[in-house]
């Protein structure tokens, strides 16, 4: 009796065993099918009350379609009228471009005890920069040949939060070898960087005028940019010199001295003698030289003007410190202030305010470049023996928008700093404006809302300690960002999997 029992009731448990594996398989797999994005949807719509769009700030929805922006449209009311549609309402907040960094030192491989891939990525998610170009240096090896390229590469391959770009190292050893320069490009770098003056790294030694205008004619052929860092070593008093003497290391103002604002004029000039060749009809037309984080607004600046007018193909750039911060409020032995060219007094940074908002300065980026804290020697406070380098990734947005507010900076001038220049440098055709047929990759912010970076805001950056934004009022917080349609980060959390993409140039 008990027996035949359990017999009828076995088919029911089989059945019931059936639909619970069935749930669960369904469900794994959507959760699988997500990991990239926080939603669920690969076509849906955002709205809000203000886009920035390359024709002007629209009340309206975005359409996001397998990861492009597949339309705009302003009148969002026949939206509403379907039920068929995925609709995120963001109200007022602020849909723009996500930010394009073309200048972050991620460290990775090789010294990720100062940042890597992971935590970078996840800090510009957090901070609405969706693109990152990686800079050839701090990472071990330096990214100087196809190899190296190639162990970049490995190394990000499902380790990134947003996409993430290359330049290539133009440094003594490959700037006569073409051939060398042009593997690597083939590889896949989106141009090539060198310094002028040491970087600090023994892998990536200085170049001078002679290998940079070789690099620009092999780069002519690629119409890929050369990025430098224009500060060349003058006569000056040498660090050595000053810290022997009766100077305070301690004090910011001996740094500064050590690094004049005629180191980068000097490197400047020296430039233009060779982008003169990027001219139309000049020996490596098609060539493009980006000076990166210029500080000093005077002469440095005037003669990038002059240059420009000449018809130079030719682009500037400078970073967050710059603009936030001027050497007289740098206390003594706070070394997160340490960085190269030098943060200069008040009235530079009041000029390289006005020369952005003048246009004469084109884009801007992050530098960040982070360290180990005990590099920074916070405890000692030497500035001349400190590890240069700001971390301020995550916080750039909200620091150009905060500091900005006094000069009158726009939405539509962050839109076309932080992406439309920087991915025309990057030559990105599809990314830095929110256009149909682009990627979508977008921030959504609330530029009205004021926080406190104190030590419960969650950030990302490997090493915050180190960051000289914190302890400061910023206006502007991040909801969302997303990278290629996927929610990669909303509001303190990111998606499960990192599925940036590292982009190569073909
Ligand atoms: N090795 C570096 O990271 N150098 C960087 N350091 C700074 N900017 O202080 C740079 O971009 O020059
Ligand atoms: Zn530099
Ligand atoms: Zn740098």
């Amino acid at each position: 009796m008990e027996n035949r029992f359990q017999w009828r009731l076995f088919p029911l448990l089989a059945l019931l065993a059936s639909y619970l594996v069935f749930f669960y398989v369904q469900s794994y797999s959507k959760h699988s099918q997500n990991k990239c994005s926080l939603l669920p949807y690969q076509h849906f719509w955002i709205t809000s009350k203000r886009i920035v769009t390359p024709q002007g700030i629209i009340s309206g929805a975005v359409e996001i379609k397998d990861g492009k922006i597949a339309s705009i449209v302003e009148e969002v009311e026949k939206l509403w009228d379907s039920e068929l549609w995925q609709i995120i309402d963001y109200g007022d907040a602020v849909i723009m471009p996500g930010l394009i960094d073309v200048h972050a030192h991620l460290d990775d491989p090789g010294r990720t005890e100062w940042e890597g891939f992971p935590s970078g990525t996840k800090a510009a998610a957090a901070g609405g920069l969706t693109t990152l170009i990686d800079m050839p240096l701090n990472s071990m090896p330096s990214t100087v040949s196809r190899d190296t390229l190639n162990l970049k590469i490995k190394s990000a391959e499902n380790r990134i939060f947003v996409d993430v770009g290359f330049w290539g190292g133009l440094v003594p050893e490959n700037a006569f070898n073409p051939a060398a320069l042009e593997h690597l490009l083939n590889a896949g770098v989106l141009g090539l960087k060198s310094f002028m003056c040491p970087s600090g790294i023994n892998d990536f030694p200085m170049t001078n005028a002679s290998h940079i205008k070789e690099g620009l004619s092999v780069l002519a052929k690629y119409r890929r940019p050369l990025l430098v860092h224009a500060e060349i070593q003058t006569e000056l008093e040498t660090p050595l010199e000053l810290e022997d003497g009766a100077n305070d290391a301690r004090s910011y103002s001996t740094y500064l001295r050590t690094r004049p604002p005629a180191m980068e004029e000097a490197a400047i000039k020296e430039l233009l003698t060779v982008t003169k060749d990027t001219r139309i009809g000049g020996s490596a037309e098609g060539a493009h030289l980006h000076i990166v984080h210029l500080s000093d607004s005077s002469s440095s600046l005037d003669l990038i003007k002059e240059a420009k007018r000449s018809g130079d193909s030719l682009t500037v750039e400078t970073c967050p410190h710059y603009l936030a911060f001027s050497a007289e409020e740098i206390p003594d032995g706070d070394t997160r202030f340490k960085c190269a060219p030098p943060i200069r007094d008040a009235a530079n940074n009041e000029k390289l305010w006005e020369a952005l908002m003048e246009g004469h300065i084109d884009m801007l980026s992050s530098d960040h470049s982070p360290t180990e804290p005990k590099l920074k020697l916070l405890e000692d406070g030497n500035f001349l023996r400190a590890w240069g380098g700001i971390s301020s990734l995550q916080f750039v947005l909200p620091v150009t928008w905060s500091y900005g507010k006094k000069y009158g900076v726009t939405l539509e001038q962050l839109a076309s700093l932080w992406s439309e220049r920087p991915a025309r440098l990057a030559g990105q055709e599809l990314k830095g404006s929110i256009a149909v047929g682009n990627f979508a990759d977008i921030v959504v912010w609330e530029p009205e809302v004021e926080f406190n970076l104190t030590e419960d805001h969650p950030v990302y950056i490997k090493h915050p300690g180190i960051s000289a934004y914190m302890g400061s009022k910023l206006y502007g917080r991040v909801s969302a960002t997303f990278v290629r349609g996927n929610l990669v980060y909303k509001e303190g959390d990111h998606a499960d999997a990192a599925c940036g993409v590292p982009i190569l140039a073909t």
